[in-house]
């Protein structure tokens, strides 16, 4: 009779998220900056991170990336992980690809360096010296150094926030080809709320040093501004941040950037 034998299924580990923070804490002299934060980011999850000036967002990120330490709460984030930040950080007496291939170990660190770099269109500026960039291709040489190294967890820190708005436009897309190819866990800090609600497909609110809110998105990816789910999760995310849309003001700066879609 079937079910004599009894064979137990395979255990099945729980399979972790590659970022798990608990109750994580970061205070700098009386300021309690980040007080008991909770969050969690999927395999391959694209996490955006929006919140009022001053709230706390880098210093989430600097903790995440291993750049600072907290001061209480636990933290679990991959060994392979690569920050991106609004300024490119290229080092000026290095040409292009050497930037990129910067502590490589692999034999054909050139190599690598030039697919990453063809991966962001910047082919023929392999050989080229960063200062003769601009501020677009810049970015786009930061996220094939961070791209090269095959993070499991990538941190964007505003990656985009000094950048035309076309040029902006032409990064989101490119930066969504690149996550769904290479599928890293992401967490992308923004002030824009647009930019989070198209690229991210979860969006994190931060307050009083803690997560305040989360919302899926579930607006049609390339459905643009005018898709109806979008403009519900635009002002619902506005109103949480505090902001008028009549004026675009608020206590805090998030605004949008002028997008037709991605
Ligand atoms: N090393 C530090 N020493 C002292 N205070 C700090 C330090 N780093 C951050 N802070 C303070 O912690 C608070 C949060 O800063 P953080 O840069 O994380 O905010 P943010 O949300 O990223 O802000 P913004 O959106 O303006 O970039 C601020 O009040 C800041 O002055």
């Amino acid at each position: 009779m079937a079910g004599d034998t009894l064979t137990a299924p395979p255990a099945r580990r729980p399979v972790q998220p590659p970022v798990q923070v608990d109750g994580l804490v970061r205070a700098f002299g009386a300021r309690t900056v980040l007080d008991g934060l909770d969050l969690s980011i999927g395999r391959g999850e694209f996490v955006a991170l929006i919140g009022k000036s001053g709230c706390g967002k880098t210093t989430l990120l600097r903790l995440l990336a291993g750049i600072d330490r907290p001061d209480g709460g636990a933290l679990r984030v991959p060994e392979r992980r690569m920050v991106v930040f609004q300024e490119h950080r290229l080092l000026p007496w290095r040409r292009v690809w050497r930037n990129v291939a910067i502590g490589l170990r692999d034999r054909d660190a050139r190599g690598a360096a030039e697919e990453a770099l063809e991966e962001v269109g910047l082919a023929s500026h392999v050989n080229a010296w960063p200062r003769t960039l601009s501020g677009g291709e810049a970015q786009r040489v930061a996220l094939a150094r961070a791209l090269v190294r095959d993070p499991e967890l990538l941190l964007l820190d505003e990656p985009f926030a000094a950048l035309d708005a076309l040029t902006r436009i032409k990064m989101h897309t490119l930066v969504r080809r690149l996550v769904d190819r290479h599928r890293p866990a992401v967490l992308l800090v923004t002030h824009d709320v647009d930019e989070a609600i198209l690229l991210a497909e979860r969006v994190v609110t931060m307050r009083d040093g803690r997560l305040a809110a989360e919302h899926a998105i579930t607006a049609p990816r390339g459905g643009g501004r005018q898709d109806p789910e979008f403009q519900r999760l635009r002002a619902t995310l506005l109103a949480e941040l505090g902001v008028t849309e009549d004026t675009g003001s608020e206590g805090g700066e998030a605004a949008g950037a002028g997008e037709g879609g991605a």
